[in-house]
């Protein structure tokens, strides 16, 4: 496979826990790894607090990591420290959140919204060049053109995510880190915003960072998937190899508890988890680390855990 665009190598992530002044340390990320490449999607999943978002939070240069490396193209990116570099970086690595209307400004329309990026990141020569552009982009998106003018209240909450998504492709994303970008969306409008990133995806060979407590949507538009539980990923690979064969004791606690009956879920799914165990018990025992892992198939990887045996269905 060629360069991955975005590479995790064995980071960790440490905060104060008592925030300034404290001297305990809490430890969010331990030992993460993974690639991001053009084109494809992975899904980072796992439950809140688990560290799903302090990974984009590095990535996007918010924090530095406390040990390990993040690479783009390569390069490591504790070395991009001029203003320029970090605003060529920014543009390139962008991030779309939960929440559509909390990203964009009530009081400028959606015209204004792509215009800057595109003026900032001297995307456009001229106006009849921008003119071009925006409705480009608003094609690329599947919105209308006559909603240049709208102003965020006056769209749908699937309409505002597709503007988000406008204005990355706009700065010349290459890789979008999206935060939960559909848990606020009805069910509805959610698949036709996971199928319009499917779409940059394949036809722009944007790379995606899907970050989502909820497993039953990674297998839209995500090949691979790392499970995490308190700042570690248990469990990564091929997503239908996961949901088919799910082996991690809370990889199959997550899968029990996929909240959307209307998503057509339980047919990836082969057998029922065989839980002899309870989510207390699985919690408490997956935060036990123990060295090494174990292969499933081809690309298909889990942690071992304690009492491996007893729990191996
Ligand atoms: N700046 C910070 N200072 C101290 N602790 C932090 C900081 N940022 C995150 N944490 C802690 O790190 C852990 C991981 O947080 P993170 O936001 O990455 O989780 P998450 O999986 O994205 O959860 P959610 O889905 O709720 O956002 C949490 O326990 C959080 O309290």
């Amino acid at each position: 496979m060629s360069q991955p665009i975005i590479e995790v190598k064995n980071v960790i992530k440490e905060f104060l826990a008592g925030g300034m002044g404290s001297k305990d340390i809490f430890r969010a990320l331990n030992d993460i790894s993974f690639k991001l490449y053009k084109g494809r999607t992975l899904a980072l999943v796992g439950e809140s607090g688990c560290g799903k978002s302090t990974c984009a939070r590095l990535i996007t240069k918010v924090h530095e990591p406390t040990q390990g490396e993040i690479l783009f193209n390569g390069k490591d990116i504790t070395e991009i420290t001029s203003r320029k570099e970090l605003l060529e970086y920014r543009g390139k690595v962008q991030m779309i959140f939960q929440d559509p209307f909390g990203s964009l400004n009530p009081t400028h329309t959606i015209e204004h919204h792509l215009t800057r990026p595109l003026l900032i990141h001297k995307q456009v020569s001229n106006k009849q060049a921008l003119r071009a552009k925006l409705e480009e982009l608003m094609t690329l998106v599947e919105l209308p053109v006559s909603d240049l003018s709208k102003y965020p209240h006056q769209l749908s909450g699937g309409q505002r995510q597709r503007v988000n998504l406008a204005r990355a492709i706009a700065v010349g994303a290459e890789v979008i880190l999206a935060d939960e970008p559909t848990s606020m969306l009805d069910v509805s409008i959610r698949l036709g915003v996971l199928n319009l990133m499917k779409q940059m995806k394949e036809q722009m060979g944007i790379g995606f960072l899907y970050i989502t407590h909820d497993l039953a949507t990674a297998h839209y538009i995500a090949e691979e998937t790392a499970v995490m539980y308190r700042g570690r990923i248990v469990e990564w690979g091929d997503t239908r190899s996961i949901l088919r064969n799910p082996t991690h004791p809370y990889t199959r606690l997550l899968i029990s508890a996929v909240p959307d009956p209307d998503l057509p879920f339980h047919q990836l799914v082969d057998s029922e988890p065989n839980y002899s165990l309870s989510a207390d018990k699985i919690r408490t025992l997956s935060l036990k680390e123990v060295d090494g892992y174990q292969q499933i198939s081809d690309n298909h990887f889990v942690v071992n855990w304690e009492n491996e045996k007893e729990n191996v269905a």
